[in-house]
């Protein structure tokens, strides 16, 4: 029998089900009342929320991608690293990858890392209500000009512009996870693709091309400037230029993987970063004695007179714990992204279809309270707890914010890099607290999530400002000695 799940109506299924704006909270109460995995259909595709590691385990069945007629064939999509499907492609894509941001190749951009870091602080203290804008060009700026040797200038540069409007145009209109039913229509009725733009009900047509140009601009532009550099001789080496150099090995097949798999990385970079930095932000106004309590542990360590350095990591645990925490309470992508299942697979008697689309069901594992007791508190304590290995892996969020088995995400090195600089570098220099209104009465910050694919809160208001005239010395004395 088919895995349990809401009851569906005739022909069109679970249509209404997955009409919510928030669907992990509803793919939460699925796991409540079904277990591990749950099934619905829409017309006949399967989509399975699954909480356990079904998608680990048989990773050479699980790890393909549905083929979306909106996203991929009218939008042009279909090349991207997260919908290439499972094969020679999304093989060679990833290999690229690795070469940019396999574990070893990461400790060569650290003094990068901390040169971007260092911009960003100031650009907090000169301006912290813009922090999303800074964060974009923190996690942006950085993938150009690691991927192609791009230097942005400031917020708004239009690299970085085409990129918030392409990632935007990406995740809530054209391949969105909340709005799924939108995709799924097209993708169950593709003949509608064939209607003439004159056709009643044919709008979204002209709209998948003008997306499409769009989509084609964000690939282009930043590889034609890489390109253009290698070509005058001005270029800054990058992952691309390197690759590039070698002029054997540049084949039109070699040409358009490299074009595709850069742009993937520029694209995944950002609007997931900005997710975990909203959150980190968002836990420090909500619990000041966290806040403290991270300075306390920095100060003992680091002291007062330099910033803080990757060397220090493993002597900052409560530091370590707090990230750990800010992923697991924060949950940047909430239902992970869609895997589709390549042959029929019984799973403790049930039958998953051949052709199911698996969705991590990650919000409902991190507020499971035999894992997690108290799970929507944030408390980073509970990870300073010793346990035994298998338990600590299963409570670690790194395996399941970053997605499952062969798709899970090629980024994480650098994340776990530049992700963990930017958050002791803000608690060693930076305080943060609620905003205060005309009265100086502090105002709760006002959280609402409009975003189908990450979980990023929408701007809120916050109070940051340098800890004490020490840390803006170091920070300017950090600045001189770059420069
Ligand atoms: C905090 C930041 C990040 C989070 C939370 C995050 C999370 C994720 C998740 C959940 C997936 C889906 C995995 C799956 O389908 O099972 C993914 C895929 C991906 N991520 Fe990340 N990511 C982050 C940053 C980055 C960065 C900086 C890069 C740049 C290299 C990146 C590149 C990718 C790519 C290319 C994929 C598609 C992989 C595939 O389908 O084979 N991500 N990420």
């Amino acid at each position: 029998a088919l895995p349990p799940g809401p009851r569906p109506v005739p022909i069109l299924g679970n249509v209404l089900d997955l009409q919510a704006k928030e669907l992990w909270l509803v793919a939460e109460k699925w796991a409540k009342k079904f277990g591990d995995v749950a099934y619905l259909h829409v017309a006949g595709q399967g989509l399975v929320f699954a909480t356990m590691d079904l998608l680990d385990k048989k990773g050479s069945i699980y790890g393909d991608k549905p083929t979306l007629v909106m996203a991929g064939e009218l939008c042009g999509c279909d090349n991207m690293v997260a919908f290439t499907r499972y094969g020679d492609t999304s093989r060679r894509q990833r290999k690229l990858i690795n070469q940019a941001f396999g574990v070893q190749v990461i400790p060569a951009y650290h003094p990068l890392i901390e040169a971007e870091t260092l911009s960003f602080i100031r650009s907090l203290v000169a301006d912290p209500s813009n922090y999303i804008a800074h964060t974009r060009r923190y996690a942006g700026g950085m993938t150009l000009s690691v991927v192609y040797g791009y230097e942005a200038a400031g917020n708004n540069d239009k690299f970085l512009n085409l990129g918030e409007e392409c990632v935007d145009l990406l995740s809530n209109k054209i391949a969105s996870g909340g709005g799924i039913v939108r995709v799924f229509f097209l993708d169950i009725f593709p003949s509608l693709k064939r209607l003439p733009t004159w056709a009643p009900g044919s709008g979204f047509l002209i709209k998948a091309a003008q997306w499409k140009a769009k989509m084609d601009e964000f690939v282009d532009r930043p590889y034609e400037f890489v390109k253009a550099s290698l070509k005058s001789g001005t270029y800054v080496p990058s992952f691309c230029s390197m690759l590039l150099e070698d002029e054997k090995k540049c084949t039109p097949q070699f040409e358009f993987d490299l074009k595709q798999t850069a742009n993937s990385m520029y694209s995944a970079s950002m609007d997931t970063t900005i997710t975990v930095f909203c959150h980190f932000l968002l836990a420090m106004v909500l619990h000041p004695e966290v806040l403290i309590k991270a300075q306390k542990e920095i100060d003992s360590v680091v002291g007062t007179d330099r910033l803080p350095t990757f060397s220090d990591r493993a002597s900052l645990p409560f530091v370590d714990a707090v990230l750990s925490e800010v992923y697991r309470w924060g949950v940047p992508v909430p239902l992970s992204l869609p895997h589709r299942l390549m042959e029929d697979d019984v799973y403790r008697g049930m039958l998953i279809p051949k052709g199911s689309l698996i969705f991590g069901n990650v919000w409902a594992i991190t507020r499971d309270e035999t894992l997690f007791p108290n799970a929507s508190a944030f408390l980073p304590e509970r990870y300073l707890e010793k346990v035994e290995p298998a338990l600590a892996k299963k409570r670690d969020p790194r395996s399941y914010v970053f997605g499952f088995g062969r798709r899970r995400c090629p980024g994480v090195n650098l994340v776990e890099s530049s992700v963990w600089i930017l958050i002791t570098s803000v608690l060693a220099t930076l305080d943060i607290s609620k905003a205060k209104d005309s009265f100086g009465n502090p105002v709760e910050p006002k959280i609402d999530f409009n975003n189908s694919v990450f979980r990023m809160p929408d701007h809120f208001d916050c109070d940051i400002r340098p800890r004490s005239e020490q840390a803006l010395k170091l920070l300017r004395q950090a600045e001189a000695d770059r420069s």
